[in-house]
């Protein structure tokens, strides 16, 4: 006869012995992160940076899923999610308040020091962001930040706060339980969307409209659903991730980085576009056709403009290789330079951290040969 008074669950850091954990039945272990509480005899203490997103917006109407604006601060949006403190202790700090489209510089940098000043004293950090680039900031914060044990966990929305089934507060309430539960420690930069955890590293945008906005060729972390959270995995981090140490600057407006522009190819892609670009950066990245190809006279320019060119790719999936960088001279160290598996935002980002750190052509192919490119 099944005895109610003990619940069966499977505990991802088991899963290579196969053991279940026997756990006494209690009514109050309802919630999420009840088990962290328990075993710990205090709540964790998570850290809220809100930045703004879909997520922090206001409609016109209950049907208007868009035309919104950001209207919400971080404090509204979790006065909106009840029973919270029964999970966590909360700390929160508006960042900024912004669409995602406007995180320029002196943004990015308000994150990662509110990131790095909050790994010191809390369990867990949530950041609260638009989608549009969320991927973006996460993969410059998992390329500045060693995060050790705390998760680091993004959150945004697709249907702004006023919309009928607003996404937001359920993907809040779930990043919340994520960055506060012990089997996401050691994972890194999560990102925390529709029900699904997924590596801030490889996490990508790839439909601008439905709630299932993100996709991930590397394959998600696990899933939440009701209250649970189901790891796939024992916890890891990308293997590919290069670290970059940040100069830390008090004021966040002088923070600025190397230059770097992205163009598209595409037939009868100007090579006089390469010129008029690079007069106005350090660096350029191009979403290649294919996996690596130009037109034969734009990689001579390419080859020859004087800048680092990282070859990247207008296709969602797959990579660039090295083997179809153009060569015309083998043995000569030219400045062109294939992105492996990262988009053009993501080759930008990373280029634009080697060009901060002042890197040789020869050491920023290394950086990119992490990413299978080189
Ligand atoms: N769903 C969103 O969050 C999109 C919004 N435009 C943003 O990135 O801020």
């Amino acid at each position: 006869m099944p005895n109610d008074d003990f619940e069966i669950k499977t505990i991802s850091s088991d899963v290579n012995t196969h053991q279940f954990i026997l756990e006494a039945h209690n009514d109050d272990l309802k919630c999420a992160g009840e088990n962290s509480k328990k075993s710990r005899g205090k709540l964790p203490k998570i850290k809220i940076l809100g930045t703004g997103g879909t997520i922090a917006s206001k409609g016109a109407c209950s049907s208007h899923t868009a035309g919104y604006h950001v209207d919400l601060t971080i404090q509204e949006l979790l006065d909106a999610i009840p029973d919270i403190s029964r999970i966590c202790e909360i700390e929160y700090e508006q960042l900024c308040n912004v669409d995602s489209k406007e995180i320029d510089e002196s943004a990015l940098y308000s994150i990662y020091k509110g990131i790095a000043d909050a790994l010191q004293t809390f369990d867990g950090i949530v950041i609260t962001h638009g989608t549009d680039t969320l991927a973006e900031t996460t993969f410059f914060v998992d390329s500045c930040i060693d995060s050790g044990d705390v998760p680091i966990v993004f959150v945004g929305s697709m249907r702004p706060s006023t919309s009928i089934s607003a996404d937001g507060p359920m993907n809040l309430y779930q990043a919340i339980c994520i960055a506060a539960d012990k089997q996401s420690r050691g994972r890194g930069v999560l990102v925390s969307l529709n029900d699904q955890i997924s590596a801030g590293y490889y996490s990508t945008k790839t439909n601008a409209n439905t709630l299932d906005s993100f996709n991930v060729r590397q394959g998600y972390l696990g899933n939440f659903v009701n209250n649970e959270i189901h790891y796939y995995y024992p916890p890891v981090k990308p293997v590919v991730c290069h670290k970059f140490k940040l100069k830390m600057s008090p004021d966040v407006t002088s923070f600025t980085f190397p230059t770097v522009h992205i163009l598209y190819a595409h037939q009868s892609f100007s090579p006089s576009l390469i010129d008029l670009v690079a007069k106005q950066c350090d660096g350029i990245v191009i979403a290649t056709m294919g996996a690596g190809s130009l037109p034969d006279i734009v990689n001579d320019k390419c080859l020859h403009v004087g800048i680092p060119v990282v070859y990247s790719k207008r296709s969602m999936d797959g990579m660039v290789p090295r083997a179809n960088l153009p060569k015309p001279l083998p043995e000569k160290e030219y400045n062109v330079i294939a992105s492996g598996y990262l988009n053009p935002e993501k080759s930008r980002i990373l280029l634009r951290l080697c060009l901060a750190e002042k890197h040789s052509i020869s050491e920023i192919k290394e950086v990119f040969s992490g990413v299978y490119g080189g």
